[in-house]
């Protein structure tokens, strides 16, 4: 496994070379840069030219460029949660987009910024030369890149196509064998942080697939986001991203069953929420949540209906290998009872209404 950081030596770092980190526990070796010194926009690389492989306890930075660095003219499909300030931080760093989504009038902000429109991903890939996707599940990943006027159409030699949507590995691969076919490139790279990290360019990516392709676009993940990690071949990206949201949708559930309990037996919820957040078990979810869960607020970050197909995938996942998931598969009960209470659209917190309705 790989991560790829840059050392951080404050400005001067603009001729610094990329430093292609490999360790068990990469994301330990780089701990969060205050934000105020993560300067956005690095410079545009193609090839392996200036990687090192070093054990060094580095994180990722950029320096300022040119937008004449990045690949000329990017494309980004899907205006979601996600994709809208994934774009945004894009067009800020002074890069050349072209958006498109279903629902065009989710673009109206981006072009008002700046982006170009084009009416289908096949035009968008066609007049781009890399284009990302940010889309919902697997079926609306294979429609806009293989569907009718979907990305295959637009693509050619020389291009590329990173899918950032949450999926599973065998839609992943089908969709890289249509890219494939085209002689453009392919990367899976889904995403691990929501809304706010996606504003505040502070996302994780599990890439895998085309390495000359990870290389090409490592620039603008870092617009984007705070590390990458390069996984190998295709379908390992989306089983990491997978994996990772199991583990989140069962500590939200377990979660939702705590503060329930202390509620039951007099305790003060909030004063539960202060507790965990000071101890081993303390994570910024629990903290950020808590309290709006505590008043049954549960404003959307990450839809509902978006954990529970995660969690659905990474049960197949763990069927495909026979491997036990007991606790994984409790949980995603919680969340078909919460979809099927109308939450699939409320914040994935949203679960502790499943446990409210069985007292
Ligand atoms: N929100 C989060 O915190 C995170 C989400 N993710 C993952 O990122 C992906 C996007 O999430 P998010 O932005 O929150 O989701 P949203 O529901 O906000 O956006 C989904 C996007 O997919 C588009 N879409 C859905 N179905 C189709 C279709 N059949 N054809 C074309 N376009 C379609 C939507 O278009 P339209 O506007 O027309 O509906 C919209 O642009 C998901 O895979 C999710 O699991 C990953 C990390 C964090
Ligand atoms: O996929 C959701 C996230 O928060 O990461």
């Amino acid at each position: 496994m790989t991560l790829v950081c840059r050392p951080t030596y404050g400005k001067l770092l603009s001729s610094a070379p990329m430093l292609a980190i490999t360790s068990p526990s990469p994301s330990a070796l780089c701990p969060p840069l205050p934000s105020r010194l993560r300067l956005k926009a690095r410079p545009f690389r193609f090839g392996t030219g200036g990687l090192l492989a070093l054990s060094v306890p580095f994180r990722a930075f950029s320096v300022s460029a040119s937008a004449s660095e990045f690949p000329e003219r990017i494309g980004f499909l899907g205006m979601g949660i996600m994709g809208t300030p994934m774009t945004h931080n894009l067009i800020k760093a002074g890069c050349n987009i072209t958006v498109w989504n279903r629902t065009k009038s989710r673009c109206d902000p981006l072009i008002s910024l700046g982006a170009k429109y084009k009416a289908s991903p096949e035009e968008v890939a066609a007049s781009c030369d890399i284009t990302f996707a940010m889309l919902s599940d697997p079926e609306s990943a294979v429609e806009v890149a293989c569907g009718t006027h979907g990305v295959v159409n637009g693509l050619s030699p020389g291009k590329g196509y990173v899918d950032v949507s949450t999926v599973d590995g065998a839609t992943s691969k089908l969709i890289s064998e249509h890219i494939k076919a085209t002689g453009a490139l392919f990367l899976e790279a889904p995403v691990s942080g929501s809304k706010k990290p996606a504003e505040d360019g502070q996302l994780i990516f599990l890439t895998a697939g085309d390495k000359a392709l990870y290389e090409t676009v490592s620039p603008l993940l870092d617009i984007m986001g705070k590390s990458r990690f390069y996984l190998g071949d295709v379908g390992n990206g989306a089983a990491m991203k997978l994996v990772v949201n199991m583990i989140m949708g069962s500590m939200m559930a377990s979660f939702s069953e705590g503060l329930l309990l202390s509620k039951k037996v007099g305790l003060d919820p909030n004063v539960l929420v202060e507790v965990v957040s000071q101890g081993a078990i303390s994570t910024p979810m629990y903290k950020l949540k808590g309290p709006s869960m505590v008043q049954s607020h549960y404003p959307t970050a990450f839809p509902l209906k978006h954990q529970q197909k995660d969690m659905r995938l990474a049960l197949g996942l763990a069927e495909s290998v026979c491997q036990s998931t007991p606790i994984a598969a409790a949980a995603n009960e919680l969340y078909k009872v919460a979809k099927s209470y109308g939450l699939s659209d409320e914040d994935f917190s949203a679960v502790i209404e499943a446990l409210k309705a069985k007292q």
